[in-house]
């Protein structure tokens, strides 16, 4: 399969801070990531390596294509809850990396806004305010705008946090269909189920390391810790 993004001895850090460090990882196409790992562990600093808003202090990470068409879906707290906007430009807002210096979307923006309208199903909200919105609705609105700049990989930091757990499983099934046709995913996630049911490849960030396929992780002692520590029982 073919390698999109690889991580070569990464450490990562503030100032003098360090928060993580040897981390060694890679995506293929079609992959299903999922990071795992304590509070703290770095999770939501490897994202921001991977969408360059945040320079690793050593190692190397490279991608073999262009890593600003990585659609993005952040944690809930870091969105601004009560946009002024319509349903239907906050989505048409992720096609922002195509605009290129024009100052206006262009008709395949408008076309691909729709298009993920309709796949996260929720054309019909278009016009509503997003604030308005329930927690379910807000986060398929923001897949829906993630989609809009995702050509391969779809990066997502907690996506059901918050969330009900009928909504939470309704939102896993939309990921899994994306994955199934041909969507890489990369997901910061504290819940169990995704790595269980969804996932190929697992990166644990914390005290113990562990990169490599789900069935290894979770036959691993890393793998069996985690789960324990989370409560779940066959
Ligand atoms: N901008 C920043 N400046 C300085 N330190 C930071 C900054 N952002 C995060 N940190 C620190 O880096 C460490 C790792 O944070 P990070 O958010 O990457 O962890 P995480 O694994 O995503 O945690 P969580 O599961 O709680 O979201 C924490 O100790 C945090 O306080």
């Amino acid at each position: 399969m073919n390698t999109l993004i690889t991580g070569k001895n990464i450490t990562l850090g503030y100032e003098d801070q360090i928060v993580a460090r040897n981390i060694d990882f890679s995506v293929s196409e079609g992959d299903y990531l999922c990071i795992l790992g304590d509070n703290g562990a770095g999770k939501s600093t490897l994202v921001k390596a991977i969408l360059n808003l945040h320079e690793p202090l050593s190692g190397e990470l490279k991608f073999s294509f262009d890593r600003s068409k990585i659609g993005y879906l952040p944690q809930r707290s870091q969105i601004q809850r009560d946009f002024p906007s319509s349903v239907y430009e906050v989505v048409l807002s992720g096609c922002v990396n195509s605009l290129k210096g024009r100052f206006f979307y262009s008709k395949e923006d408008k076309k691909r806004a729709y298009e993920n309208m309709d796949k996260m199903d929720i054309k019909r909200l278009e016009k509503q305010p997003f604030a308005l919105l329930s927690g379910g609705q807000q986060q398929r609105v923001l897949l829906a705008r993630a989609l809009c700049a995702a050509k391969k990989v779809l990066l997502l930091d907690e996506p059901v946090a918050g969330l009900d757990s009928h909504t939470s499983s309704e939102l896993y099934k939309t990921i899994d269909d994306l994955n199934n046709d041909g969507m890489t995913i990369i997901m910061v996630t504290h819940d169990v189920h995704p790595a269980i049911n969804s996932a190929s490849t697992i990166l644990h960030l914390g005290k113990a390391f562990f990169f490599g396929a789900k069935d290894d992780y979770f036959s691993s002692s890393v793998g069996k810790r985690y789960l324990e520590e989370s409560g779940h029982h066959d």
